[in-house]
């Protein structure tokens, strides 16, 4: 006789099997901005970045000293001072044989020059220096497009205009940037026992905290957010608004509703007037996790459970729409640390557990349980700064084993 598993779970998508085909099925959106560069940040660069000038333009001084002829240098006997260089100012003379000129961080090297003395090297007197120590010629000189040369390419279509792209695009000068125009999100609760901060809560009502979280991470990413609030559970309320965001949005973020009780309808709704691109997966938080497409709009169920909603933004939603914006994203580094503490996990899932990664004392990364691993203490998750990535087929790990982890402090959430 053959035995029914009733509490198998068949037709889980493996994680990145499922983070993959997701990927395939995206495009990035066509549109471009010319954009002044003080309003660039968090933009994404439509095209490749090349520099129009050499950084630095001139040799100039790493160090307040002295600039000189390092083959002038001889034991004992000073230099002439002949003038001055400053940042901005240049000395317009040439340093000939036995002389030199006082010169500042950031000035231009003076013709005839070529290597730099620190003042606290030097002794003067009644206008003569005396350099002390050895001098290697071409010291403290930063040269001529060392940093840049022009035409080189520094950086790629895709970048993501951080504040550090920021100050490197601004040393090249440039007043204008060619971004991809920004995406738009609409983002949506659905569930009837959810309430806005601020309002009274009925037995069994909770505040919805998902929205909040989503919505400060999108707009952490530069995104515009269409906010369109709490939608009881009701079928024909969110097909109303999946229509609304197909119209007026790049994306849609939905947060609840995706799992299989009798009020959950997004799935449902989202069948009626869209197509699935997949349902469930092999993943722990945020099984339930539903992609799919609204006419163009891409759209993200995410879990209602707070932690799941938060972990499945970050492996499924943050790819999405980097590839959606244009954006190249580099492989998220994955460190190895060494479980301090026994972690919990069954097979058949990947296991993405919130965890507290530190260095111990012989320099190793240890790591624990940040709290309670349940999907809906999401204060737990608030102390965590690391995701360990537990493969789906393994089970308990023991204290001592190494664990592989990503780290989320100073990301965007
Ligand atoms: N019979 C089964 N039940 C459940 C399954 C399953 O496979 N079979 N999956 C569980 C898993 S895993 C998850 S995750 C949840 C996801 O359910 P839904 O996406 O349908 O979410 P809801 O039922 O609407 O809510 C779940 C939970 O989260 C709270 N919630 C919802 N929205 C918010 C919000 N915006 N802010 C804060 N908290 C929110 C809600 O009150 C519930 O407590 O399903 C399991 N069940
Ligand atoms: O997978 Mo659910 O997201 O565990 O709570």
């Amino acid at each position: 006789m053959a035995i029914i598993d009733c509490c198998s779970q068949p037709g889980l998508r493996p994680y990145l099997d499922a983070k993959n085909d997701m990927l395939s099925r995206l495009e990035a959106i066509a549109a471009t901005d010319i954009i002044p560069l003080e309003q660039a940040l968090n933009h994404i660069l439509a095209e490749a970045v090349s520099s129009p000038i050499d950084v630095p333009s001139f040799a100039n001084s790493a160090m307040d000293g002295y600039a000189l002829r390092a083959e002038d240098l001889v034991e004992g006997q000073g230099l002439q001072l002949v003038g001055t260089s400053l940042a901005g100012h240049p000395f317009g003379g040439r340093v000939g044989p036995g002389e030199c000129v006082r010169i500042m961080t950031g000035a231009a090297l003076p013709l005839g020059a070529d290597s730099v003395v620190m003042q606290e090297n030097c002794r003067s007197e009644h206008n003569v220096v005396y350099p002390c120590g050895p001098v290697k010629t071409g010291q403290h000189v930063r040269l001529p497009a060392e940093d840049l040369a022009q035409g080189e390419v520094v950086f790629d279509a895709g970048t993501r205009i951080n504040a550090r792209v920021l100050s490197v695009l601004a040393s090249l000068g440039l007043e204008q940037i060619c971004v991809r125009r920004p995406l738009t999100l609409a983002l949506l609760s659905t569930g009837d026992e959810l309430k806005n901060p601020g309002e009274l809560l009925a037995p069994g009502d909770i505040y919805d905290s998902n929205r909040i979280g989503v919505r400060a991470m999108l707009e952490r990413l530069g995104i515009r957010v269409l906010d369109y609030g709490i939608l009881a559970d009701d079928p024909e309320l969110i097909r109303e608004h999946f229509l609304k965001a197909a119209r007026e949005a790049d994306a849609l973020i939905t947060s609840g509703g995706v799992s299989v009780g009798d009020a959950d309808y997004t799935k449902q709704v989202l069948e009626e007037v869209g197509r699935i691109g997949f349902w469930k997966l092999a993943i722990k938080p945020g099984k339930p996790f539903a992609f799919g497409h609204i006419g163009n709009c891409a759209f993200f169920g995410l879990p209602g459970n707070p932690v799941s909603a938060a972990v499945t933004f970050h492996l499924l939603v943050r790819p999405a729409l980097a590839r959606l914006a244009g954006e190249r994203l580099a492989p998220t580094p994955l460190l190895q640390a060494r479980a301090l503490m026994p972690f919990r996990k069954s097979p058949g899932r990947m296991d993405f557990q919130r965890g507290i990664v530190s260095t111990q004392p012989d320099g190793s990364l240890g790591v624990v349980a940040a709290g309670s691993q349940s999907s809906a203490v999401y204060s737990a998750m608030a102390e965590a700064n690391c995701l360990l990535h537990l493969e789906q087929d393994r089970g308990n790990v023991a204290e001592g084993e190494l664990v592989t982890l990503e780290l989320i402090d100073g990301l965007y959430w």
